[in-house]
């Protein structure tokens, strides 16, 4: 029986990576997969891992219909026994249903990767239709960690260097601390997020915010 299988964990928790990973093993036994990404931060159609391994992928536009897709690529001759979709959060939830009906009536494994809530602890459209329709949720094994040693659990979000709450929900941006890798959005601040636990997230005390207020004035290595 194809399964729906959703793959999530904070961001920088190696999503992308164990996507390619899957994809990598499948096609080694003669499986055929498509791959799909949506907003990946190496641009579009791509899916990128910060360990390197990058692959093409299909871009999923907000109007783009799964069921249609797989459909007509059948009825072409196409065989298809796999989908990876990264990047899941930012799909619609209609998306997820149709990647549902790809799975059920078209015997389609689907393997799902994302992040579960945003910046404001929320859950995100496309992941929260993933939990209520998954036959499997994941949560990956390899944890980020908040500044404090505890297991990460929640993204946040700053704006040059402050810890935010309010905004736009898809902001592409990465984990590195680097002010030079911050992305710039369009009013010329310096967009980035921090992976925190969610004592840590409650209080907005990101690790550049307790270094300043030296609560803890070597945060690493942890007790
Ligand atoms: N230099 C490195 N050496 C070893 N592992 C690394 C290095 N850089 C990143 N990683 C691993 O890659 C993970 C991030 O992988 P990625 O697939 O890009 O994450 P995600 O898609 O969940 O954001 C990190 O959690 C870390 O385990
Ligand atoms: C929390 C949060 C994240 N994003 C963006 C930032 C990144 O471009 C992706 C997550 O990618 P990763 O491979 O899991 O690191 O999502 C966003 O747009 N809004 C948010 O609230």
């Amino acid at each position: 029986m194809a399964e729906l299988i959703f793959r999530t964990g904070t961001m920088d928790a190696g999503k992308s990576t164990l996507a390619l990973q899957t994809n990598h093993n499948h096609a080694a036994r003669g499986r055929v997969g498509r791959l799909f990404t949506s907003h990946d931060r190496a641009g579009a159609a791509v899916v990128s891992s910060r360990l390197g391994l990058t692959a093409l992928a299909q871009e999923v536009e907000p109007d783009f219909d799964f069921w249609r897709y797989t459909v007509d690529a059948l009825t072409q001759g196409a065989r298809i026994d796999y989908f990876i979709c990264d990047e899941a959060q930012f799909y619609t939830a209609e998306q997820v249903d149709q990647l549902a009906k790809v799975v059920d009536e078209l015997q389609i494994d689907v393997f799902c990767f994302g992040i579960l809530t945003d910046f404001r602890t929320r859950l995100f459209p496309g992941s929260a239709r993933l939990v209520e329709l998954a036959d499997r949720t994941e949560v990956l094994q390899v944890e980020a960690l908040c500044w404090c040693g505890k297991r990460a659990t929640h993204n946040a979000r700053t704006e040059d260097g402050v810890m935010v709450t309010e905004g736009e929900v898809i902001v592409v941006g990465d984990v590195d601390t680097d002010p030079e890798a911050a992305v710039h959005a369009a009013d010329d601040v310096d967009v980035a997020y921090e992976v925190l636990c969610r004592q840590h997230h409650r209080r907005g005390m990101t690790a550049a915010r307790a270094r300043a207020v030296s609560l803890s004035p070597e945060p690493l290595p942890f007790p």
